[in-house]
């Protein structure tokens, strides 16, 4: 085991779940893929209402099919090559996950991470624009993923979101995130997510905390990676 993988364990308290094989998880990657695709279906449709019951009937069918054979949780936790965990039913990241958009995280040579993405009318509060708590969910993810990068993981302390503009939807997205100071077991992080004009719509700033023990002395150092630091 790795030095990033023993922290992340330890700080997110992973355990041990059912093992997934990779037809399996490509299969369950599929699945998930056209419940999107359904669920952008239900919210976008003007079936009538005979059709829209006939279909929810189908759907329960659909559902009880699948739990005819149940994990006790959510698949998680593979450790990717870059020493993080990728969790496969994350609500923002996981493709497992029909509630992900999903925003697939990347490295960037700086030292922090990038995303590329688009959300659909599933994802709508004000009327053309996404919801505001979606931007912060993203930023959250994001945020963290930039404090693991950095070898500094942690749970979100605090999350300061400036809604500088609207964020629409439907549009190609990007965000961004960068640690910027890391003291003890505590990280402070930022990132920005901007309109296909390049223009910022939300600013975030996180501060993340080591839980105590989580580096295995009482979790007094930030070096949490030493040399095992995960970069993209
Ligand atoms: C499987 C995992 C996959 C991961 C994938 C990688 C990507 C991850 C992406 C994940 C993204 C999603 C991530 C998520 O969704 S994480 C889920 C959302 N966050 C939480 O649920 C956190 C809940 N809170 C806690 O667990 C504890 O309170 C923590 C661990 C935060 C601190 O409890 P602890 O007992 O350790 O704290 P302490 O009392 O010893 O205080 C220590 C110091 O910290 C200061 N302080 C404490 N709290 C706060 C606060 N709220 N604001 C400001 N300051 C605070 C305090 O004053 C003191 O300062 P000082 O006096 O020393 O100066």
């Amino acid at each position: 085991m790795s030095g990033t993988d023993a922290v992340m364990r330890r700080v997110f308290a992973v355990r041990e779940r059912e093992a997934m094989d990779a037809a399996t998880e490509a299969a369950l990657a599929g699945l998930a893929a056209r419940v999107r695709e359904l669920t952008e279906a239900v919210v976008h449709t003007a079936v009538d209402p005979a059709e829209a019951a006939a279909v929810a009937a189908e759907v329960a069918a659909l559902a009880a099919r699948l739990n005819a054979a149940r994990r006790a949780e959510p698949p998680i936790a593979r450790i990717g090559g870059n020493g993080l965990v990728r969790q496969l039913a994350n609500p923002v990241s996981g493709a497992l996950n029909p509630v992900a958009p999903p925003v697939e995280i990347e490295f960037t040579p700086d030292g922090g991470v990038r995303t590329a993405f688009t959300l659909n009318g599933v994802y709508e509060g004000p009327p053309s624009f996404v919801h505001g708590g979606v931007s912060a969910m993203v930023l959250d993810q994001l945020l963290g993923a930039a404090a693991a990068a950095n070898g500094t993981p942690g749970m979100t302390a605090t999350l300061e979101l400036r809604y500088r503009r609207p964020t629409p939807w439907g549009v190609p997205l990007t965000a961004t995130a960068k640690v910027s100071r890391a003291e003890g077991r505590k990280t402070w992080a930022d990132a920005v997510i901007a309109g296909p004009d390049g223009r910022t719509t939300v600013e975030a700033t996180a501060m993340f905390i080591m839980p105590v023990g989580a580096h295995g002395d009482g979790g007094s150092s930030g070096d949490v990676a030493d040399g095992d630091a995960p970069r993209g």
